[in-house]
């Protein structure tokens, strides 16, 4: 199966997640880009403040892989307007998709509104300059009745407030990769928490972030009817390198 096309191959951690100079972490968006240019791959995955330099790179290496950014990373308690001024700078810089992480936190304690509200805003703000949109559920803090239920509301919200024509370019994402749990549970993508937003998403595509690192898990999240993969092992996943090992 050929999957380079499903991969948004990511790079997230700040340097104070990873240790590295704010010059080696760049190299690293540069490295991630060059390697997705080499294996035409769908989207580079970076932090906002390198989305106008690596857009500009692209741009003058003729490259059609896209740029995509995480808006409200990773916590996704922001204020709305927060994540608008940061989504309009993002598309200002020349972004392609915006990967915004829901407040599920307020979905958690019942705020429905506040959710409901941040997506619609979110998603009207995408659409009107083009671009794809995409909600980040963080399933690894969600039970499953509540994973299904926040799908099932984000395709509601979408049939009420955008058309047919709309519904591809609004995905449902699981994870961040960056979410702490206990116990050793894991904090990104199973496949029992993407069925069930597959179960629950209505026409919207879904997208698998966060812990798929090798071939078979690839393919399976695909075979599962998964339209994207967040990855920061994207080689590792066409069976190149390590399994598991990437940025
Ligand atoms: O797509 C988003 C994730 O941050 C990637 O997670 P990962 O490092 O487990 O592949």
């Amino acid at each position: 199966m050929k999957i380079n096309q499903y991969l948004d191959s990511t790079y997230l951690k700040t340097p104070a997640q990873s240790g590295l100079t704010e010059e080696q972490t760049f190299e690293k968006v540069r490295e991630l880009t060059d390697e997705a240019i080499a294996y035409n791959f769908k989207e580079v995955m970076i932090r906002p403040n390198y989305v106008k330099l690596i857009k500009d790179y692209l741009t003058a290496e003729n490259s059609e892989v896209l740029v995509g950014t995480v808006i409200g990373f990773h916590e996704g308690t922001y204020s709305l307007e927060a994540k608008l001024a940061e989504a309009n700078q993002a598309v200002a810089d020349g972004v392609d998709e915006l990967d915004y992480v829901i407040n599920y936190e307020a979905f958690k304690s019942g705020d429905l509104d506040l959710v409901e509200k941040e997506f619609v805003e979110g998603t009207k703000l995408g659409l009107h300059f083009g671009k794809t949109v995409k909600w980040i559920i963080e399933i690894a803090a969600l039970t499953d009745s509540q994973i299904a239920d926040l799908t099932a509301s984000i395709w509601k919200w979408a049939q009420e407030n955008f058309e047919e024509k709309d519904f591809a370019k609004i995905f449902v994402k699981s994870s961040t990769g960056f979410y702490i749990t206990e116990g050793g549970k894991p904090n990104g993508a199973t496949f029992e928490g993407v069925k069930i937003m597959l179960d629950n998403a209505g026409k919207l595509p879904v997208k698998a972030a966060g812990g798929v690192k090798t071939p078979d898990d690839a393919e399976k999240m695909i075979t599962l009817g998964i339209q994207r993969i967040g990855t920061s092992a994207a080689k590792a996943l066409l069976g190149e390198g390590e399994a598991g090992t990437g940025y």
